[in-house]
């Protein structure tokens, strides 16, 4: 059974499909912050949240049982995503449900400062008929800028258009021909636009390239009466510029829906005249809100359930069928991965992968990060899986190098790995037979074929007959049962190597014996998984 927590308000069609979801449990528990935070996303598999909670590196530190956040919404500026990564929790989102609302709250916005809502109603309230007082403005045939033309700035220009408002627009990824076709006309900076707009609204993210967007040199040259709207994220117009361009007249108008830090009921621009502002409510329709709700659920359940990983914002996606046609092999990378942590247990300076054959029309990376998991498994007293393995092994100092050739070789499909260490060199290759059968295929410059799985003991030695007798017998006086044997060697009497496959781990006093036989030069016990023994991310 999974546990999944619910950590802020989320639409009943949401939890009704978490409540008929086989195999989960849910919570919901909102309002959390601090060690209670914490320490209650430790008993969950998976998290769903909106834009309310804060999901701070302290509230994921230490937690080895979280695998999942989703955000039913766009915004993810609420978790700490390093942190996130680095304790290989996917964090998702629900990018398209919220658009249209979104969009249309900025268009509501942007009407409402043009014909003074906010401002008349409470005059009504307030008893007075003032008819007079406010005078608005029409937007038919003024010019709107839009900055990020991404999925809602785009639905925004699509609906101001259709007002009969000219649209000027800024994206360093929107294409001249594309925003041509859809009647946007595309400026190349910011201020290029300033001085052309009479309403500018913002669809970003809040980035360093964004934050403060709008500041006091830009007042400068902005054209008077502009009215400004922000649905995006607080902190993309400086709000004490905004404060000062209202009070000097250099703008008309200021509409906000979101701020620098949420929840906010203090602050300078709230009762200035010319300023609208609502409680960050973008996204609060019921159709968004099912809409989010539903796929985030979707989302969260496929991932628990399949591993899928859908619109992840920290790893790359991964369908269930390329999984399931990867499993296979990701199975033969990590076991590669522990095989080396066995073989090199310190001092690994560099790491060089090689994928042959069919193989290298895969996606590779996967299996590197499959194969760095299992390398650092057993090192580090966190999780480790395909979201935070490459970049732990990064960490360390560790160089990954990933190379791919389509020529076949002996299989056809195969992966090899050498690994550098202080000048010198371990080298393994593996393959799969059948559908789940992994196999290592060869050791150094051996080739041979033994079972990767299990109980097992790779021994160079000098060829030279009974030396391999000598093992078994060995092992036979200490109780270990031999299942099968490999043996590999480049010349009839030079360097060999034996791999042994045990029905149990030798004990330290056999792996001795064995090490103090004549001509044996290294001997290494390997302990790898055994079918039913692999990480969850693995297993399927
Ligand atoms: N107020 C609310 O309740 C809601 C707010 N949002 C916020 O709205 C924003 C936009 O959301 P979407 O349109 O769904 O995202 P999106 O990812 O589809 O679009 C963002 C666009 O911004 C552009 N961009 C990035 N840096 C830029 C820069 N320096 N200058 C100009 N353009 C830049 C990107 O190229 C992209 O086209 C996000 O910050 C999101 O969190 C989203 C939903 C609801
Ligand atoms: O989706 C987003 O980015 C939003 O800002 C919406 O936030 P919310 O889910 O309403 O807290």
């Amino acid at each position: 059974m999974a546990s999944v927590i619910v950590l802020d308000k989320l639409a009943q069609e949401g939890l009704d499909m978490l409540e008929a979801a086989p195999g989960i449990d849910y919570e919901v528990i909102t309002g959390l912050a601090g060690d209670e935070l914490r320490e209650t996303l430790t008993r969950f598999d998976g998290a769903i949240c909106r834009s309310g909670v804060k999901i701070t590196a302290d509230a994921l530190e230490g937690n080895r049982r979280l695998k999942a956040i989703v955000r039913a919404g766009v915004g993810t500026d609420n978790i700490d995503k390093p942190a996130a990564t680095k304790a290989g929790i996917v964090v998702m989102n629900t990018p398209a449900g919220n658009t249209l609302s979104t969009a249309e709250h900025s268009i509501a916005l942007m009407l409402a400062l043009s014909r003074n809502v906010a401002p008349a109603y409470q005059s009504l309230i307030e008893g007075r008929w003032d008819r007079g007082k406010f005078m608005g403005t029409q937007v038919a045939g003024k010019t709107l800028g839009v900055i990020g033309l991404g999925r809602i700035g785009l639905a925004v220009a699509e609906r101001a258009l259709g007002l009969e408002m000219r649209v000027l627009g800024y994206d360093p990824f929107m294409t001249e021909e594309r925003a041509q076709k859809l009647g946007i006309e595309l400026v190349k900076t910011v201020d290029e636009m300033l001085p052309q707009i009479d309403y500018m609204t913002v669809h970003t993210p809040l980035t360093d390239e964004t934050r403060n967007l709008i500041d006091m040199a830009q007042l400068e040259i902005i054209k008077p009466g502009a009215r400004l709207i922000n649905c995006a994220r607080g902190g993309i117009y400086n709000e004490l510029a905004l404060v000062e361009g209202l009070k000097s007249g250099k703008l008309a108008g200021v509409a906000l829906d979101v701020y620098p830090d949420e929840p906010c009921t203090d602050n300078p621009l709230f009762g200035m005249p010319g300023v609208v502002c609502t409680p960050h409510l973008g996204a609060s329709t019921e159709e968004a809100q099912t809409s989010v709700a539903t796929e985030a659920v979707e989302l969260l359940t496929a991932f628990l359930t399949t591993g899928a990983i859908r619109h992840a914002v920290n790893v790359a996606a991964l369908d269930p069928k390329t999984l399931e046609s990867l499993r296979g092999y990701l199975d033969v990378a990590y076991r590669l991965g522990r095989l080396s942590a066995c073989a090199q247990p310190s001092g690994l300076s560099a790491c060089h992968l090689l994928y042959r054959g069919e193989i290298v029309h895969e996606d590779t990376k996967l299996l590197t990060s499959a194969f760095a998991a299992g390398l650092l498994e057993g090192a580090l007293d966190e999780p480790v899986n395909l979201v935070n393995a490459e970049m732990m092994l990064h960490s360390r100092g560790i160089e990954l190098v990933e190379e791919s050739n389509s020529d076949m070789g002996a299989f056809r499909s195969s992966m090899a790995v050498e690994l550098s260490a202080g000048g010198t060199t371990k080298r393994f290759s593996g393959t799969l037979f059948g559908k789940e059968m992994p196999r290592l295929v060869s050791v150094d410059e051996h080739r041979l074929e033994a079972y990767l799985d299990g109980s097992m003991l790779i021994f160079h030695h000098q060829d030279l007959p009974g030396v391999i007798g000598a093992v078994g017998t060995t092992f036979g006086e200490h109780g270990v049962n031999i299942a099968q044997m490999a043996v590999g060697r480049t010349n009839p009497g030079g360097e060999a190597v034996g791999v042994l496959n045990l029905d149990g781990e030798p004990s330290p006093e056999a792996m001795d014996a064995v090490k103090a036989l004549p001509h044996i030069t290294t001997a290494q016990s390997v302990c790898l998984p055994k079918a039913g023994e692999l990480p969850s991310w693995l297993a399927g």
